[in-house]
């Protein structure tokens, strides 16, 4: 397969390697320094596109893409007030796409484990609960885009939650989200639910990024050829 990156930072650098352990070519590296790759004529020579930059160029780069014919791996956080346009265009122009806040399998999994726990809590009002997520301190966005998918997810389930906020809480209608900032940290992510009796915590900790980039090499090649919009749950058909 044919991968352009677009982005190549610590996460760009940690796909190449694996999609070139795994056989696959890596033709354009696609980064500040170069980007006049970023048209159609070099987008177009890629099977997929994989896309990890910023929050304030991933939206217009993923409409390159669509431009170019070439479908999208996107995994920079910090944008997704523009989703619903990016999702609107794709299905208008008949193109690929795949966004996740997080492509660790292991994270996709602990998600499924955290509706879970928020279906069960549902009943038992008498837990609060919080999260706490923890990154280097490179990171641009707060909180991470994990987390907010993991708030969403517990939004969905807990009546008694109304919204997120990314700071210590005490109004009981208010998910508390504490954003924590040290290095290494590749990401941690605890969601803990507190009564007077007891606690339970729930918690995900990457050791490296290797599970963020082998998440986004399996998703581009399982993107391959497809049109639509798709997340993890499809590739890992959870
Ligand atoms: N979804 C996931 O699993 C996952 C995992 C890790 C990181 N991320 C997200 O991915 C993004 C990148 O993370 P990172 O750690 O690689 O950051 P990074 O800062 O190391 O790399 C980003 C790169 O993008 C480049 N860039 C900036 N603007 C660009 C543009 N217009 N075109 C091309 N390249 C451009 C920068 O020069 C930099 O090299 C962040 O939003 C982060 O939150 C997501
Ligand atoms: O290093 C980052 O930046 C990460 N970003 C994603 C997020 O915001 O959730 C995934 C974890 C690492």
């Amino acid at each position: 397969m044919k991968i352009a990156l677009i982005g190549y930072g610590k996460m760009g650098k940690a796909i190449e390697a694996i999609a070139t352990a795994k056989g696959h070519t890596v033709i354009h590296r696609i980064d500040l320094n170069n980007k006049h790759l970023l048209d159609k004529e070099h987008l177009q020579q890629a099977d997929v596109a994989i896309e990890f930059t910023t929050p304030e160029t991933a939206y217009s780069n993923i409409l390159k893409c669509f431009e170019a014919n070439v479908p999208v791996v996107c995994g920079t956080t910090g944008w997704l007030e523009k989703l619903p346009d990016v999702k609107a265009r794709c299905l208008e122009k008949h193109q690929g796409f795949l966004y996740a806040s997080n492509f660790s399998i292991g994270v996709n999994i602990f998600f499924e484990i955290n509706k879970r726990l928020a279906e069960l809590m549902s009943t038992q009002p008498q837990y609060d609960v919080k999260m706490e997520e923890i990154h280097h301190t490179q990171k641009k966005d707060a909180p991470s885009g994990t987390a907010i998918t993991l708030a969403e997810h517990i939004l969905d389930k807990l009546d008694r939650k109304a919204g997120w906020v990314n700071q210590e809480s005490s109004q009981p209608q208010e998910l508390s989200i504490i954003s924590k900032r040290e290095d290494p940290a590749p990401g941690t992510h605890s969601i803990t639910y507190t009564s007077a009796i007891d606690d339970i915590t729930i918690t995900h900790t990457a050791h490296s990024r290797e599970g963020f980039a082998a998440g986004a090499v399996i998703a581009a090649e399982w993107l391959n050829g497809k049109k639509g919009i798709f997340t993890m749950k499809d590739v890992l058909s959870l």
